[in-house]
């Protein structure tokens, strides 16, 4: 593989970019520091699969964020920025929140549990997303969330009711909003949500929110007003990326996140959790040919046979969605191979 790029990705030259960086790097170095510039840190937590990624690559308008259908696509923090005008929006995306019960359960690492806390520290305001089409988020969860919120009450936060596309009833809407809010937003009643005898002792939600949103990331409705709520939130100061920076994260981590959400996107159940995608070539000079393998334990001839499908047509069918995915990443063409490998040994061994 050729090396990495170890500085962080940059917007690529549309005519706006390029005026923008221009006029930034003309400047000397004290007065880089004067420029009137606004940043948000923007930590975006939930339940898994209710949307973080899908929402911040809609924002900023860039599959940076790997997502996909299944839960747990986003296993560590990512930084996702955009500009607008003079404000830098600086997004965490993070794994889904879960309870320590189910942590256990799924044998899922600490480090992930942290990654979410860790956002929570280098927040100027919280977003938290919740998927209102799904009515089986558990109780325990969203007491999980409200305890972290609470327990970060000095940074504002706001609720993002996710997945409005797919709701079938206002009256589920509503009962999102109630249980979530207790009710209330920065403490003051909303009307329409008041508690009934059924619910009354239901305590779980954060009544501090400071604003709630409808939105569907998948289509973009509602995204518009998040950003703008975003702006209004940012604060004067010195960069901390360059305007012309849009992840924190390295081309190799973005490939074979891209490729690892694909094959959780086409692989059924446990198989895609069970597979490890390394990136063996990228021209860091043309940024434009990249192959990528996925690994598969053995004894599973049988599993890779799944995972390329009847003459290896599953594999083309991820093979030219990935390539669709890197090209909005990139916003350039691109060539991808995925060769896929059998391994004898443990995939923990597989470098
Ligand atoms: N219909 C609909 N689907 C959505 C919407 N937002 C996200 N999705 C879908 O929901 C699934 C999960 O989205 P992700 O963005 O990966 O969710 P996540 O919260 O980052 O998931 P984790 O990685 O598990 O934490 C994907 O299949 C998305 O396409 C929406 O507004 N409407």
């Amino acid at each position: 593989m050729t090396c990495m790029r170890s500085c962080f990705l940059r917007l690529s030259y549309s005519k706006m970019d390029y005026i923008l960086s221009a006029f930034y790097s003309s400047q000397p170095k004290q007065a880089k520091e004067k420029l009137l510039w606004r940043i948000v840190n923007v930590a975006i937590i939930g339940a898994p699969n209710s949307g973080k990624s899908t929402l911040i690559n809609n924002i900023v308008e860039r599959k940076i964020c790997a997502a996909s259908s299944k839960v747990h696509t986003t296993t560590k923090l990512a930084r996702a920025m955009c500009i607008e005008n003079n404000t830098q929006i600086i997004f965490l995306d993070t794994p889904g929140v879960v309870t320590e019960k189910e942590q256990m359960k799924y044998k899922l690492p600490t480090s992930m549990v942290g990654a979410y806390q860790k956002s929570l520290n280098c927040a100027d305001v919280i977003g938290v997303v919740h998927d209102v089409s799904n009515s089986y988020t558990k109780d325990s969860l969203h007491r999980e969330v409200t305890s972290m919120l609470k327990a970060a009450s000095n940074v504002p936060s706001f609720l993002i009711l996710n997945k409005v596309d797919k709701l079938k009833s206002k009256r589920q809407l509503l009962a999102s909003i109630r249980n979530l809010t207790n009710g209330c937003i920065a403490g003051k009643p909303i009307p329409g949500t008041e508690k009934n005898s059924k619910n009354k002792k239901i305590e779980r939600g954060y009544d501090n929110f400071s604003d709630v949103f409808l939105v569907s990331a998948l289509n973009g409705d509602g995204v518009k007003e998040i950003k703008e709520y975003l702006i209004g939130n940012a604060k004067s100061a010195t960069l901390q990326y360059s305007p012309m920076d849009w992840t924190d994260q390295t081309p190799e981590s973005l490939i074979e996140e891209a490729v690892r959400a694909k094959l959780l996107d086409f692989l059924a159940q446990e198989i895609p959790y069970n597979l490890k995608t390394q990136l063996e070539y990228y021209d860091e000079e043309t940024e434009d040919r990249i192959v990528c393998s996925v690994a598969v334990e053995c004894p599973s001839e049988r599993i890779a046979k799944l995972i390329s499908g009847a003459g290896g047509g599953r594999l083309q069918q991820i093979k030219s969605h990935v390539r669709e995915d890197l090209i909005d990443l990139f916003k350039k063409q691109v060539v991808i191979d995925l060769q896929l490998k059998v391994k004898n040994k443990s995939l923990e061994d597989f470098v």
